[in-house]
């Protein structure tokens, strides 16, 4: 239960529902024990009725005013029921909201390492199967155990007061029920644990055949990915079956104890009667029904016993990731100024999951209102400069330095804000065009949107759209061609008119003409601003003030477009042949 102590804030926040769900409980619960109590009453009335005791008419409205009792109070006890349902089932719906928002926040401050070594699917498991876990604790496990704890107490109490010697008789097989319940649970939970597992290996293979399905056609495999599917789905069902044998045995198990209980109760209640030690045989009916209430909270018992297990081995997972501190930390609260003046001294860096040198010994500047352009073969660490900029790694060796500031010591959101950057692979959310263009600048107007369209060359794309702007792209909507999308995602950077723009090899799914036009519009808005492309083409290049080309982690190359091809090197190798190509077309 010490994983589960980090809910207590959370109890602690909702205490005024549970103070009133588990009085609700109780008062519940009293009003159910109407019956059994009524119940022998309707057996005592019916006894003097037969000795005599009672005139017809007498005995027809005391039997009457018993029915209406027993139907008055199983109303009432059914509606508090709903209302205990209510107070304490919605407290694990706020306690799953509040848990599921904590958990995000720090997948949200988590930096690109942490997902680096983190399959997906994990991530997903823990804001979805674990938090639905602990959500079973907060709500009905808790519910249950208030729920067994006051019906135990109130309905040991009127047994006894009934008759010891019977009670002591009747409550015998429960704890042994409770027990079956456990070891069946548990199992039920292992098994189900495994079907949930095949079930997820069945979705990620369709998932990935649909996502895959042109390749899949394309390639003829279809027969093949068939039967994959098909010994997976095989599988799935074994397991299905095999949790399906041991759930059949819940209900008999059931059956089979309340059935002993209560051949109990007739026995030994027959011969107390028959003894003289009971007076009336409505003792007996009265037990029955008391067994029969019992059975269900003392079967839950051992259910409740195993899903605190599961939602303490899920909590402890869901606090060891809100224990993890992020590699990447803002430890500046105050603002500092960022205006793109940036300098890279004797910067290496390797990657911790490779253990790859991606950056070796570089050293570069570039001003405010400056562009550079960084070349070089693939591998080379273009993408990681980029990275280290918006301090998504930390360095290893040497400064990264902006405004004169060191860039650890920058406020991180200060920082990220005045970067905009266009990644490799542009990645566009599942809305609308103009929603993903916004997602740079979200109070950006209708008008900036198509401006900044029009700058990235893609609003004559836009608007032979059906729904222009708002045309939704994604799984349910439009799929853009490579360089519309990677034209979108650089609208999305311009309409933030951030001070450092930061462009990967975005422009390399369209085609030259295109990237000229994009260009010039680039060079009219980065005005004052400071603009590194990372390319493979001479053409993104030659109108930066600076180039620089990188070989295996180190600069080879520094200079500009003229200085450049008059050495002999990368970039004049590099430039002879996109010419002879631009020539040959
Ligand atoms: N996230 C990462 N984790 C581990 N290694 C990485 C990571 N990103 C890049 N690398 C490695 O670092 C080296 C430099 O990669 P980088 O992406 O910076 O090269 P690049 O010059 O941008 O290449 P390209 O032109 O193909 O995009 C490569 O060897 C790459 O395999």
């Amino acid at each position: 239960m010490k994983e589960l102590q980090h809910l207590n804030k959370y109890f602690l926040k909702y205490k005024t529902h549970l103070l009133i769900g588990t009085i609700i409980t109780i008062v519940a619960r009293l009003f159910l024990l109407f019956t059994p109590r009524y119940i022998k009453q309707i057996f005592i009335i019916i006894e003097k009725y037969l000795k005599g005791g009672i005139t017809p008419e007498a005995y027809k409205y005391e039997l009457t005013e018993a029915i209406v009792y027993i139907i008055g109070a199983a109303l009432i006890g059914a509606i508090l029921t709903f209302f205990m349902r209510q107070a304490i089932i919605n407290v694990s719906r706020y306690i799953e909201f509040d848990l599921k928002n904590e958990i995000y926040e720090q997948y949200q401050k988590l930096s690109l390492n942490f997902y680096k070594k983190n399959r997906t699917g994990d991530l997903m498991n823990r804001i979805t199967e674990d938090v639905s876990r602990v959500r079973m604790y907060a709500g009905p496990a808790i519910m249950y155990s208030i729920n067994t704890i006051s019906l135990f107490i109130i309905v040991i109490i009127y047994m006894v007061n009934a008759s010891p010697k019977l009670t002591l008789y009747t409550i015998v097989p429960l704890p042994i029920l409770s027990i079956i319940i456990y070891k069946l649970s548990k199992e039920i939970h292992k098994r189900s644990t495994i079907v949930q597992e095949y079930l997820s290996k069945l979705s990620t293979f369709t998932q990935e055949s649909f996502s895959g399905i042109s390749v899949i056609k394309a390639y003829g495999i279809e027969s093949q990915t068939a039967t994959n599917f098909k010994s997976l789905a095989a599988e799935s069902k074994e397991k299905q079956i095999s949790l399906a044998k041991v759930q059949a045995w819940f209900f008999p198990m059931m059956i089979l104890l309340i059935g002993t209980s209560n051949l109990l109760v007739i026995y030994i209640g027959g011969m107390q009667y028959i003894n003289g030690e009971i007076e009336t045989i409505g003792t007996i009916a009265e037990f029955i029904i008391y067994v029969n209430m019992l059975t269900w909270p003392v079967a839950t018992v051992g259910w409740v016993t195993s899903i605190v297990q599961q939602a303490e081995a899920s909590q402890k997972r869901i606090n060891e990731f809100l224990k993890i501190e992020p590699e990447i930390k803002n430890t500046i609260e105050v603002n500092t100024k960022i205006t793109g003046n940036i300098v890279f001294k004797n910067v290496s860096f390797t990657y911790d999951d490779t253990n790859i040198q991606a950056l070796n010994d570089v050293s570069f500047s570039v001003k405010e209102g400056e562009t550079l352009a960084v070349l070089g073969k693939t591998g080379s660490g273009k993408s990681t400069i980029l990275d280290l900029i918006g301090r998504l790694y930390d360095i290893d060796k040497g400064s990264i330095i902006i405004n004169e500031t060191k860039i650890n010591e920058h406020n991180l959101t200060n920082l990220r804000d005045s970067i905009g950057y266009v990644p490799q692979d542009a990645f566009l959310f599942s809305d609308t065009i103009k929603n993903n263009i916004k997602f740079g600048n979200q109070d950006a107007n209708d008008n900036d949107v198509i401006n900044a369209a029009k700058k990235a060359q893609v609003h004559k794309n836009i608007i032979k759209f059906n729904n222009g702007y708002d045309t939704t792209l994604g799984e349910r909507g439009i799929t853009l061609s490579g360089g519309q999308k990677q034209r979108v995602s650089i609208a999305r950077a311009i309409i933030k008119s951030p001070k450092i723009l930061l462009f990967d090899d975005c422009l390399s799914a369209v085609d030259t003409e295109t990237e000229e036009k994009i260009l010039q519009g680039l060079s009219e808005i980065s005005k004052g601003k400071t603009s590194i492309i990372v390319s493979h083409r001479v053409s993104s290049a030659k109108n930066a003030d600076k180039i620089i080309i990188l070989d295996n982690g180190k600069i080879v190359q520094e200079g500009t477009h003229d200085t450049l091809i008059n050495v002999d090197g990368y970039y004049k190798h590099l430039y002879l042949k996109q010419l002879s190509e631009t020539s040959s077309k």
